[in-house]
């Protein structure tokens, strides 16, 4: 066990490290908090939901001058609502400090920000494309940046980023420290990171998987008709406290979330094409929980933490390993437990295996459930709420009406009339979704035998339309939209 103590931590920062809850540092931070301190460039590669934010935040914000007013430090993300969550972080953790952290992203107007750029912020932390455009338009001085931290940093080096991030790195001074971080970290990207930074020492937190331990993962085959039947069922059997479905398409994710609320869920979809205010908003009711089911497409995949998010499902699989091992670490983060299931076509299953390979995880087949079992979950999650009332409801005014009753009609059929009652009554209303191509089977051996490049072309969420293998030509289907540099720009 390792105490935030014995790593050099100011006593501002060890206050907001109590007040927060953390009683020990996880590994990640306890390898790269001296070496931040210390000043180093740092590649630090650790799991899902293991604490990387304060990993970097902490070094940070100890090296910032609280007295002068000039954006020191600048944290850079993929998308808005990791850009909220980071600062929010970052200013838990400085609070007593007193250093004042900014969010920049696009989808706020713009005059507000340049207001909060005013009030002279320590540390900014901005998705590329907003941050840019204030560099272009010369509203936000970046000069005087010490720490520059790259968070989800393979992302933000891939092909849909890189430019922008070099040009923001060139309105920083070179004597500045860099740190990137991600659970994710392939070869031909770490390369890339290396050009941008001083001989940065690589931290990869020791683990055989690349997934955390506490998350168990199963995968259904099934045909693409079944998805939507399998999944309602699923959702009955386990009752998720709340969970995210991941679908390939912003169109996918609209179906999926309308199908849901037919079939009477407290769900609601989040893609790059809703406004901002829309995305904030569905958010939040999920985070309060009144919304349970979040489906998205790969926009919430990276980084986002909601700690009771206790089920992710991939009702499509993701086009490559790394987004699997972001979205299923949506759950089971800061050591609880989550479970992830995936569906998998028939045609998809080498995919599914190229995904276990690449991770080196084991994913347990599970059958596909039976509208029985949903039936049984939905039974017990009626019993559970009885006992509930049971337990904690003063009956008094019911009981004299009960006894009439069970004059007339044997206990059974009564109790068996209110859980039938207290269970949902949509779940038949049929639901079915446009029809959408697997993730081929032959493509995914590719060329170059690492299927992970046929992959890299996403038709969802962030633009990312393109092949994001970051050299040689475009393979599979998303040829036509190799293009499209720039559309990154949705999420920016
Ligand atoms: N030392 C600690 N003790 C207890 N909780 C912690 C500690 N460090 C971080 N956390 C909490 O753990 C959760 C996950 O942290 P964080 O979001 O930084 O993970 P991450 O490694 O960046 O994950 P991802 O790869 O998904 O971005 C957060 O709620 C954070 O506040
Ligand atoms: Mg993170």
């Amino acid at each position: 066990m390792t105490t935030f103590q014995s790593l050099g931590i100011s006593d501002s920062i060890m206050k907001a490290l109590d007040k927060m809850g953390f009683e020990e540092a996880t590994p990640i931070q306890e390898e790269t908090i001296p070496l931040g301190n210390a000043g180093k460039d740092v590649i630090g590669q650790a799991q899902t939901g293991t604490g990387k934010t304060a990993a970097f935040g902490i070094p940070m914000i100890d090296k910032i001058t609280k007295n002068d007013r000039k954006i020191q430090g600048l944290v850079v993300a993929p998308t808005r609502e990791l850009a909220i969550q980071v600062s929010e972080e970052l200013h838990r953790l400085g609070k007593f400090a007193g250093i004042k952290t900014l969010p920049i992203y696009g989808g706020q107007q713009m005059d507000r920000q340049i207001r909060g750029l005013k009030e002279g912020p320590h540390i900014v932390v901005a998705t590329p494309g907003r941050l840019l455009d204030h560099i272009r338009r010369k509203t936000i001085n970046i000069s005087n940046v010490h720490t520059a931290v790259l968070d989800e940093a393979d992302e933000m080096l891939n092909m849909g980023f890189i430019e922008d991030i070099r040009d923001i790195l060139k309105a920083i001074p070179e004597e500045r420290q860099t740190l990137l971080f991600s659970a994710t970290m392939p070869k031909e990207i770490r390369q890339i990171a290396s050009t941008l930074m001083k001989s940065p020492v690589e931290v990869k937190v020791k683990s055989k998987e690349m997934t955390v331990s506490n998350i168990e993962q199963h995968y259904v085959e099934l045909h693409e008709k079944q998805k939507f039947d399998a999944l309602t069922n699923l959702l009955d059997i386990h009752v998720p406290e709340l969970a995210i479905i991941f679908g390939r398409t912003k169109k996918r994710v609209d179906e999926v979330s309308e199908g849901l609320q037919a079939r009477g869920f407290k769900a609601e979809g989040i893609h790059g094409d809703l406004t901002q205010g829309k995305r904030m908003s569905v958010l939040n009711k999920f985070k309060n929980g009144n919304v349970e089911i979040l489906v998205a497409t790969d926009v919430a995949a990276r980084g986002l933490d909601i700690s009771n998010v206790t089920h992710v499902y991939n009702f499509d699989i993701p086009q490559d390993p790394e987004s699997y091992v972001h979205r299923i670490g949506r759950t089971g983060r800061a050591g609880k437990t989550g479970v992830a299931i995936s569906f998998i076509t028939p045609r998809e299953m080498s995919h599914l295996h190229l995904i276990e390979k690449m991770t080196k995880s084991k994913m347990n087949r599970m059958q596909v459930p039976k509208p029985d079992d949903a039936k049984r979950g939905q039974q017990q999650l009626a019993v559970s709420k009885l006992m509930r009332t049971i337990e904690k409801s003063n009956l008094e005014d019911y009981r004299e009406t009960a006894s009439e009753l069970l004059d007339e009609h044997d206990s059974v059929t009564i109790v068996a009339a209110a859980l039938r009652l207290m269970s949902k009554s949509k779940r038949q209303t049929p639901v079915t979704l446009s029809s959408v191509q697997p993730l081929g089977g032959k493509r995914s051996k590719g060329k170059s035998g690492d299927g992970r490049k046929n992959f890299r072309g996403k038709g969802g969420d962030k633009g990312h339309n393109f092949n994001r293998g970051g050299k040689g030509k475009p393979q599979g289907r998303n040829r036509k939209f190799n293009n499209k540099r720039g559309s990154n720009k949705s999420d920016s």
